[in-house]
């Protein structure tokens, strides 16, 4: 139904004599509107030529009426307000000027090296199988039933893909791939792109093959991530067609403020279109994200910037997409009997044979294009589990920071959370949409000697948590105004608010600092680092301010800076920051106890076994004199310690102490604070606090390990996605600020 051979372009000023053609916003594909219902709505004013989408967007398209003065009564009626015909919506419509796009269109350049395409994970090889081997395939293939779609013919070999779910049945395996491959497979599978790359492409045990007639193409599409991991091969027979890629880059939202912000993002709360009575709700195609626009950029749209590439795929060549270039752009092949290739008409052949090879993927995919993930996006469905800790109210059923709100059926008792990788046991389901479900448990060490140690402190390490450190504040004062802040591990909460220009949410796993962070009015609920209970991408900025440190191992600390920079949107920044081992003050690496035995093997894990030190289970209590910590009001440890004069100075110590990452950090609890014979007593009796009757405080293990330098950044490294944008260390801690990258 589109008017063929006409684009058309909104007016940049109202038209004085109006046209048969509307341009007509908030109305299209993205809002669920087929052209035939377009069409028959606006057919209630005089006939309807075309409809045809305006832009990428799904969301505007013209109208080209067969008379202006039909164009003019629709534009009339329908301009602003309630169109009831399409369910009360409200439509933008203004006179459209055809424009002849179609050279613009086609004077993109063309590339025929992958080289200049600057896709990272493009390569083209071509001549990459003989004259005789292209013949040698097409009769095999040519041997074989074909299935026929609506406009090419297809075989599927090792498994069927499927057209409606754009997906494998992993249960239907049909068999291996043909034998008349084998060649190829071999010579694909010997290429260092495909033998060496991160993720693993082989065995290729998928084979769709295509046959394109003149003319025919395939509409942009990206191959669904969780149907394929590694790389995705076509080998182009038969003839020559060129492939456009796409990749759509969505601006940041800038709504009015970061309160409607951040309710729009996290709750799906819709924003209303002012001066216009309808929710002006629309989703962008494609890019499977929800946004709401305000009346302003209904109007106005924001803009959803397009980059296009366009490669000729010659006869005999293969194709590689691997990583960006296969799970961040989408790629088309025109529906056009030429391809206009820099400027010359070059006709396609009668036939294009493709071969696609590809490894079906058994488990979630973790790309680092969650807008474009299925496997990402089935979570980013599942939001969220603030449900009961906000505020201060009713932290219980979320003192483990656990519940979800699943929107799919819970089968079974357990659900998949495809981001975690992990199976959640649903302990209790209270209706349809709501559950509890139970992350991995918590390491012991961490359990112990970091969370109860923090809930049993909590007031009084919160009375000695105020001063906030320049670095993080110059940090937080960096973001754009709007911004949505999320503060993972917030303890007392002394970061939440710092800009006031931006709007922030905290987390903890320690409930009772949560609960002091809500009695002060903050945003915040409990949770692991490692299960940020947000979406993906909903923030602008994240920080974890002395969180790192207490995760005991290496996998885990990994595993919380991936739900950082998961939780920010990309372009995003992370601040990190860490205790380092270089302490300013050497003497406080005395002070603490270093890590051995049982508690290096059954906790630390040995890998990360570096301490020489050969201290005995008790030793782990004997905390040397003068650490007296308590009741003191300077901000971190590091800053109150360097009051103390003594200074460091064993040579052999030091080194040994620079070997030594993992640490039992004591926290003195004044008896005055503590409840003795209560909690304290319990954890006294559990070997994790001792009572210093000396000093008259209940002294409190909590586990550190402590990074050496270098290691935050090669943590950091180990994150897809992740640029480090500036590092420092400062005040015996390593900082990192890191940005997720932009797709
Ligand atoms: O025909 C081609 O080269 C591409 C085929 C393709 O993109 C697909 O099957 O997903
Ligand atoms: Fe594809
Ligand atoms: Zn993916």
């Amino acid at each position: 139904m589109s008017v063929a051979g006409l684009r058309f372009s909104k007016p940049s000023v109202a038209l004085a004599a109006p046209t048969p053609h509307l341009y007509v916003a908030n109305c299209g594909p993205a809002l669920n509107l087929t052209v035939s219902q377009i069409t028959e709505a606006f057919e209630e004013h005089g006939r309807v030529a075309g409809v045809s989408v305006a832009d990428d967007s799904g969301t505007r398209v013209i109208v080209s009426f067969e008379r202006a003065e039909d164009a003019a009564a629709a534009r009339g009626a329908w301009n602003g307000k309630p169109c009831m015909p399409l369910l009360g919506l409200v439509m933008f419509i203004d006179y459209a000027l055809p424009r002849k796009t179609e050279m613009a269109k086609q004077s993109e350049p063309v590339f025929f090296c992958s080289l200049d395409m600057e896709i990272p994970g493009i390569i083209l090889h071509s001549e990459f199988v003989s004259p005789a081997e292209e013949k040698e395939l097409l009769a095999a293939v040519d041997e074989r039933p074909w299935q026929t779609l609506a406009k090419r013919k297809v075989q599927h070999y090792g498994y069927e893909f499927l057209y409606k779910v754009r997906n494998v049945d992993l249960t239907k395996k049909l068999g291996e791939l043909p034998t008349f491959v084998d060649h190829v497979v071999e010579r694909m599978s010997a290429l260092p792109e495909v033998a060496n790359s991160t993720e693993k492409s082989l065995p290729f045990d998928q084979l769709t093959v295509n046959e394109y007639p003149r003319g025919v193409g395939l509409s942009p599409h990206i191959d669904t991530h969780s149907a394929f991991e590694g790389s995705i091969l076509s080998l182009s027979l038969a003839g020559a067609c060129v492939m456009e890629f796409r990749k759509y880059h969505k601006h940041s939202y800038d709504l009015h403020t970061s309160k409607a912000n951040y309710d729009s993002r996290v709750h799906g709360t819709h924003i209303m279109g002012r001066g216009l009575d309808c929710e002006a709700r629309q989703t962008i195609p494609d890019l499977h994200q929800t946004t709401y626009f305000s009346e302003q950029e209904m109007i106005e749209p924001p803009k959803v910037k397009v980059e296009r590439r366009v490669l000729y795929l010659p006869q005999r060549s293969l194709l590689i997409l691997s990583n960006e270039a296969r799970y961040g752009w989408h790629h088309y092949i025109p529906h056009h009997k030429e391809d206009v290739v820099n400027g010359e008409k070059v006709p396609r052949s009668s036939r294009r044979v493709s071969f696609t090879f590809r490894k079906v993927r058994l488990g979630p995919c973790y790309c680092q294009f969650p807008h474009l993930c299925d496997s990402q996006a089935e979570i980013a469905e599942v939001p969220v589990s603030i449900i009961n800790a906000w505020g201060s109210k009713d932290n219980d059923s979320t003192v483990l920071g656990r519940e979800y709100t699943i929107c799919s059926a819970v089968e079974d008792n357990a659900v998949h959370d495809k981001i975690h990788g992990v199976s959640l046991t649903v302990s209790e389901v209270k209706d349809a949409t709501t559950c509890k479900v139970w992350i991995p448990a918590t390491p012991e060490i961490e359990k112990m000697y970091v969370q109860e140690v923090y809930d049993a402190i909590a007031p009084h390490f919160s009375s000695t948590r105020f001063a906030k450190w320049p670095k993080v504040a110059q940090f937080l004062h960096s973001i754009a105004p709007g911004s949505i802040v999320v503060d993972a591990g917030c303890g007392n909460g002394k970061y939440l608010g710092l800009n006031p220009k931006c709007f922030f949410v905290g987390c903890d796993i320690s409930a009772p600092l949560v609960a002091i962070c809500a009695q002060r009015g903050h945003e915040v609920l409990i949770a692991d680092a490692l299960f940020l209970p947000y979406r993906t991408g909903v923030c602008d900025a994240a920080i974890s301010i002395a969180v790192l440190h207490h995760l005991s191992s290496e996998q885990r600390r990994v595993r919380a800076i991936e739900e950082l920079l998961r939780v920010v949107r990309h372009g995003g920044k992370v601040l990190i920051t860490v205790w380092a081992v270089e302490q300013e003050d050497k003497s406080l690496l005395t002070k603490w106890t270093p890590l051995t035995g049982k508690y290096m093997e059954e906790w630390v894990g040995s890998s990360s076994h570096k301490a020489k030190g050969n201290l005995s289970e008790n030793s782990l209590h004997m905390i040397q004199e003068g650490d007296t910590l308590e009741d003191k009001s300077a901000d971190e440890e590091q800053e109150f310690v360097t009051i103390f004069s003594q200074k460091f100075d064993g040579q052999e110590d030091s080194r040994q102490m620079k070997e030594q990452q993992e640490y039992f950090v004591p926290w003195h609890l004044p008896y005055h604070r503590a409840e003795i014979g209560g909690a304290s007593a319990a954890a006294v009796a559990r070997g994790f606090a001792r009572k210093d009757d000396k000093k008259g405080a209940v002294v409190y293990n909590r586990y550190y390990h402590v990074f050496v330098e270098g290691e935050l950044e090669r943590l950091i490294s180990k994150c897809a996605g992740a640029s480090v944008v500036d590092q420092f260390y400062d005040k015996s801690n390593w900082c990192v600020v890191i940005e997720k990258s932009c797709y």
